[in-house]
């Protein structure tokens, strides 16, 4: 029988962000005095690792134990069912980017599962599906946090939902919201100097973790698309889907058709002299081209795309993988509420993964 308050730990996903959030993990359930945590489960998309009598598996060292696990993962219903069964509180992390494992999430938190992830794919894919999460979370009293779904760790979410419960209303949410994208225009097309390669840009993105696993997830505009929907919601729009409003895509139209991410990147150098006149039509403005969206709240308009700006805006003068936020509000007037850092990687994602989980369990332990 499990301790009162303790709380069961289960994960999928152990990529990029997941590594990250092990070693957050870790560092929380060492800390004194000890919140009573214990990893029941983990796994990937081919391997698992858990005991049918939820002894714990241990967090030490769980990246290699995982992967020479002989287990594999059952179907979700069946992990929903194992969880559910728990003698003790569940919180599920998911660390993927699925929407197998997104469109499972009404049945967890149906079933008592606490859920926080960085995953957009629930709160971005259809509305039904959205409000079927907060329905179910509503109705179990299960938790269901998503902070690094937008800004990685910076506390975008957990804002909005501060100005909106508080009663202010948000009029507009504009900014840069890739990280893969900040990086990229920030390296190709900087304030000063002549800037890299665009496709050798796109693969150091790649091999910083910045990227989505599919890099052309992030280049045809669909995971900011993501990140807007996401907000719109949470500020009152009823937006049906990602792809309800206008996206502009930065893949070439000839690699539309690449099966695989990787025959998209070995194939992206040929179409380098596209991103070039691009930045070049910008140069001739004297300005700088940055990949941006903007929600409008009063007339309901999305959009995600190439904007040019001046060198002196703080918008063409980002570092790195930095996204920069504003929301204009009633209560901020002209002068909007802005959140800038890094928007993308590991650590900074898993971040805002560990303190959601922090959030949970002050609430279910
Ligand atoms: N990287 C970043 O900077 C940020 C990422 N995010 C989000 O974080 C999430 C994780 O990103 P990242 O770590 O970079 O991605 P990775 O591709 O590095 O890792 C994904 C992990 O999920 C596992 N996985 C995928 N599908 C399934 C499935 N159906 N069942 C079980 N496991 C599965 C993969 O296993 P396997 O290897 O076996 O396929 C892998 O372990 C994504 O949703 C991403 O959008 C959010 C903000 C920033
Ligand atoms: N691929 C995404 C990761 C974070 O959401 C990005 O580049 O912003
Ligand atoms: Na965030």
């Amino acid at each position: 029988m499990a301790a009162v308050n303790q709380v069961y730990i289960a994960i999928i996903g152990a990529g990029g962000v997941g590594k990250c959030f092990l070693s957050q993990l870790q560092a929380l359930a060492a800390r004194k005095p000890s919140p009573k945590l214990s990893l029941c489960y983990i796994s990937t998309s081919r391997k698992a690792l858990y005991n049918v009598d939820y002894s714990p598996v241990s967090i030490d060292g769980v990246t290699e134990s995982l992967a020479s696990s002989t287990q594999a993962p059952p179907p979700l219903s069946q992990v929903i069912d194992y969880l559910a069964a728990a003698p003790a509180k569940v919180v599920l992390v998911d660390n993927t980017s699925s929407q197998d494992v997104a469109d499972a999430y009404p049945l967890a938190l149906s079933r008592g599962l606490s859920i926080v992830t960085p995953n957009k794919k629930a709160f971005s894919g259809s509305y039904k599906l959205w409000q079927d999460i907060f329905t179910a979370a509503a109705t179990s009293g299960a938790k269901v946090y998503h902070e690094s779904s937008v800004g990685a760790g910076l506390p975008v979410i957990s804002t909005l939902k501060d100005l909106v419960e508080t009663g202010d209303k948000v009029t507009k949410i504009e900014g840069v919201f890739s990280g893969t994208m900040s990086f990229l225009f920030n390296s190709f097309a900087p304030t000063e100097g002549q800037g890299g390669k665009w496709s050798e840009e796109v693969k150091k993105a790649k091999s910083l973790g910045y990227t989505e696993p599919d890099p052309r997830d992030d280049l045809n505009g669909l995971d900011v698309a993501r990140k807007l929907t996401i907000l719109a919601r949470l500020a009152g729009l009823p937006v049906e889907s990602p792809t309800s409003f206008p996206t502009q895509s930065l893949i070439p139209k000839e690699l539309e058709s690449c099966s695989t991410g990787d025959e998209f990147l070995e194939k992206l150098p040929a179409f380098d002299q596209q991103m070039e006149d691009i930045k070049a039509a910008a140069e001739k403005a004297g300005k700088v081209v940055r990949f941006v969206g903007s929600i409008d709240v009063a007339t309901q308009q999305v959009k995600v795309g190439l904007e040019q700006f001046d060198r002196s805006h703080p918008i063409a003068s980002l570092k790195g993988s930095d996204n920069i936020i504003s929301f204009y509000t009633e209560r901020y007037g002209n002068n909007p509420l802005i959140i800038q850092g890094a928007g993308a990687g590991g650590d900074v994602t898993a971040m805002g993964v560990t303190g959601d989980l922090i959030k949970v369990l002050s609430q279910i332990a």
